[in-house]
């Protein structure tokens, strides 16, 4: 299986013209966060902005909306409890729309989710993660033609794909994933697969430090981060996937555990140095 490297990130990352504007950058629309979960909404927003994209915003349960705007001023919110025909407009005019990080999997989110799914156009990329997988799975909810990225754990996946973590290898996960013919496929564990039609590619990086909640949050962020700077490309995926796990593995060095908010601080530092680098 070919490895995922660092020129990946370098052929993938490009420096800003500089005749520019933030519009340039990529429109995120983040939809995710609860009352239980709200911090998955705040490390996936504030990964995106770390990550360079143009415009967040997040749509979220109201109780997010103080903490979100101490911790991430920079990030736009629609408060998702309001009728949908009021706010949908925003999902129609994002790039990338991410969907699920601490949605929760309540009866709102369901109803919010089916909304979302029919809403989306073929040309916005949909990244979809943590409750949401598990609700298309419960469901069994169909999912639209668009530009489609899945970022499930190993449990999600299976619940998704119907695949048992066991069973999980390349062989079958390709075959599953024939399902969902556009779909790119990041399959979260240790050494992070990255699946799309044909191709497989594996990280060889991260580790141990990473396991702790929010970390699948805040990857999801850089991804829709990168895809709305760089397309929604098989390579910009892969290079967002190893710069999570680089600078990981960068402050584990000095770290036991490596926080998601400190791997968000980072990003743009690291981004720089390998924009230099190239
Ligand atoms: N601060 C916040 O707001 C946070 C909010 N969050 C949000 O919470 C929501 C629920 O997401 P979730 O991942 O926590 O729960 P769920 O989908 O039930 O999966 C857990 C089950 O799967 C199993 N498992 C097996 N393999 C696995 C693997 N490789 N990686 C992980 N798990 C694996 C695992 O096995 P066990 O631990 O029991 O051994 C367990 O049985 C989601 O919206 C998410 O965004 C979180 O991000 C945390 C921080
Ligand atoms: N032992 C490990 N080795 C390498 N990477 C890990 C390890 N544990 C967790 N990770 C990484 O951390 C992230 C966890 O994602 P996820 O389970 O969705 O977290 P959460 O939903 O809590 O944000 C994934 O990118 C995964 O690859
Ligand atoms: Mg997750």
């Amino acid at each position: 299986m070919q490895v995922i490297t660092n020129s990946t990130v370098r052929a993938v990352l490009q420096a800003r013209p500089a005749i520019s504007h933030k519009g340039d950058f990529g429109r995120v629309l983040i939809i995710g966060g609860s009352q239980q979960y709200g911090g998955a909404a705040i490390m996936s927003a504030s990964a995106a902005v770390y990550a360079g994209a143009g415009l967040v915003s997040v749509a979220s349960d109201l109780s997010v909306l103080s903490g979100l705007h101490a911790r991430l001023p920079e990030a736009m919110f629609i408060d998702y409890q309001q009728p949908f025909v009021q706010w949908s407009s925003a999902v129609q005019a994002a790039d990338v729309v991410v969907v699920g990080p601490g949605l929760g999997i309540t009866s709102f989110a369901v109803e919010l989710l089916r909304k979302i799914l029919q809403t989306i156009q073929p040309t916005q990329t949909l990244i979809i993660d943590g409750s949401a997988l598990s609700i298309i799975a419960h469901e069994k909810l169909t999912i639209p033609n668009t530009q489609l990225i899945l970022t499930p754990h190993q449990m999600e996946w299976a619940r998704l794909s119907g695949v048992a973590i066991e069973q999980q290898t390349v062989a079958t996960n390709q075959t599953a994933l024939a399902a969902y013919p556009n779909a790119t496929l990041v399959l979260k564990k240790h050494y992070t697969e990255v699946y799309h039609q044909q191709q497989v590619q594996q990280l060889t990086i991260g580790g141990p430090s990473m396991a702790t909640g929010g970390s699948g949050d805040t990857l999801t962020g850089i991804i829709a981060a990168f895809c709305g700077q760089f397309g929604t490309h098989y390579q910009t995926i892969c290079a967002a996937v190893y710069t999570h796990s680089a600078i990981a593995d960068e402050l584990a060095k000095t770290q036991y555990v490596t926080l998601p908010s400190q791997v968000i601080q980072t990003l743009p530092h690291y981004m720089a140095k390998m924009i230099h680098q190239s």
